[in-house]
């Protein structure tokens, strides 16, 4: 059956009155609404978040969501996922301002399911700025340049064993073999566990399971990801209880590390609580292990796609190499030494983007970049949009390490390399993070040529930090020349 024409004209010209009217009468009785960001809120109560939970589940990650927004919206934009208002925004100056945070407007927020399975006492939650304080004081321990000196050798230990056991001419993935010597690196540096132990392997299952539940949808039924990651807490709280109770039994059984130190107490008698203590060690193996771990990963990939980089690394680290023969171990010494080496690290840390963006909470109203700003909406700084900024990086897509010479013409300024974030929340661990990264390379490239077997770049689903789906295989050849 045909509608007549008048008909559908008189309906057309219904449905635009409607639509007009309805947008006038949005910012007559909201008034904030003039000024706000662009963007969608989606539909009513759940906002654009199945778009988003859409985009964790697929291979092109959840950055993609925002990517997509970018695009479409600009340097600044709104949108509404979980209930709540969320703004990104992505240019240096916002960045600069929110991150270093000298107004006091922001404070840093993460969503609901994070908090409750890193724990409320973890450093990455601390609201206030004075408990932040505390608490963060009291883990500097951790990167003293003693403990960083001591790990390094520890870290190296670790690593040499590990490709040790790799077989001539076969194939490994990165990533598996990466999460697995960070997190026997942290355990070890953290609590004094040793590999091979029966425990370390249940460890590290409940920390998947948490990591795992992070972005999943916050339901707490028997069989969803989230229930399961937030029983793998309790288990691991359960098992750091049990330890923080030996230790305090008989404390001379037990080495320096740092579950030790923090027992110890600080100078002035301060001490962490047992909680703090247990969110903030669970905190240390969830940051260090998964981050680290992924942008080994995507460095080795990116090094694998460019061989000419490659070649300037491998002669930079067999110099290394041969000047410090028939010494056993790394230190900090022989890392001060890898230039290019540090370069190749910043590159794969910028492209790779691990944390892509850093949330904050607004404390009172204001503005960014113009558009009206309300108390309670959360800010997210979009860190790997200003990476990938062709006014601040040359050919961004490139993967180019000498962009970081530092007798560059314009040398890149700290707000446009944010892999560690800025102000006062920037990264804790980034000088283990980068000693790790830097004693990998040193291994790899002097013990084997590569080859990486699967190109694919797609993203692992539900992953909190940016991490290849297939992990990248590579195959080995043992370099023979030259084996520690
Ligand atoms: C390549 C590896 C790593 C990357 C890319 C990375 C990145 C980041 C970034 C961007 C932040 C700031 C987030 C924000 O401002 O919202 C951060 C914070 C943090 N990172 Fe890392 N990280 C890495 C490794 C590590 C390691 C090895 C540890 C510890 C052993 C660690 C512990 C932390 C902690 C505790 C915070 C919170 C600091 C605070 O709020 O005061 N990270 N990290």
């Amino acid at each position: 059956m045909e509608i007549p024409l008048p008909y559908l004209s008189s309906f057309y010209a219904a449905a635009l009155v409607i639509v007009i009217t309805s947008i006038l009468l949005r910012k007559i009785l909201n008034p904030h609404r003039s000024n706000s960001p662009p963007g969608s809120r989606g539909l009513p109560l759940i906002g654009e978040t199945l778009q988003f939970m859409a985009a964790i589940r697929s291979n092109r990650g959840f950055y993609d969501f925002v990517r997509i927004r970018r695009l479409r919206y600009g340097s600044c934009f709104k949108t509404s996922i979980f209930g709540s208002t969320h703004v990104f925004v992505s240019s240096t100056e916002s960045a600069k301002a929110i991150l270093n945070n000298e107004s006091g407007r922001f404070s840093k927020h993460y969503i609901g399911s994070i908090a409750e399975l890193v724990g409320e006492k973890s450093l990455l939650l601390c609201a206030s700025q004075q408990h932040h304080k505390m608490i963060r004081s009291r883990l500097m321990g951790l990167v003293s340049s003693r403990s960083v000196g001591t790990f390094i050798e520890q870290f190296d230990e670790l690593v040499v064993r590990r490709l040790g056991r790799w077989e001539n001419d076969s194939t490994v993935v990165v990533l598996d073999q990466a999460l697995q010597v960070t997190f026997e690196a942290m355990c070890k540096m953290l609590m004094g566990l040793e590999g091979g132990i029966p425990e370390m392997k249940s460890l590290y299952d409940d920390v998947s399971s948490i990591y795992q539940a992070m972005l999943a949808f916050p339901l707490r039924l028997p069989w969803t990801r989230f229930y399961r990651g937030l029983k793998a807490r309790k288990r691991v709280m359960e098992r750091l209880g049990r330890m923080i109770s030996e230790r305090r039994e008989s404390p001379q059984a037990h080495e320096e590390d740092f579950l030790q130190q923090l027992l110890a107490g600080g100078e002035g008698g301060s001490r962490l609580t047992d909680e703090e203590i247990k969110d903030n060690i669970l905190t240390m193996i969830i940051a260090g292990q998964d981050t680290t771990a992924s942008a080994i990963t995507w460095m080795v990939k990116f090094l694998g796609e460019n061989p000419r980089v490659l070649d300037t690394l491998r002669a930079e680290q067999l110099g290394i190499l041969e000047r410090r023969s028939g010494m056993e171990f790394l230190t900090a010494e022989d890392l001060s030494e890898m230039s290019y080496a540090m370069k190749v690290i910043k590159e794969s840390l910028r492209m790779a983007s691990i944390v892509p963006w850093f949330p904050r909470l607004a404390l009172k109203d204001g503005h960014i970049e113009g558009y009206k700003i309300m108390k309670g909406w959360n800010i997210n700084v979009d860190a790997r949009s200003i990476h990938f900024d062709p006014n601040l990086y040359n050919q961004p897509a490139k993967f180019n390490p000498s962009r970081f010479d530092d007798d560059e013409e314009e040398p890149i300024r700290a707000s446009s390399f944010l892999a560690f974030g800025m102000g006062g929340r920037t990264c804790l661990g980034m000088n283990l993070a980068r000693a790790m990264m830097l004693v990998f390379l040193h291994r790899l490239v002097t013990s084997y040529r590569w080859e990486v077997v699967d190109s694919d770049s797609s993203i692992e689903k539900w992953a909190m930090f940016s991490r290849l789906k297939n992990g990248c295989p590579i195959h080995l050849k043992r370099n023979s020349q030259h084996t520690s």
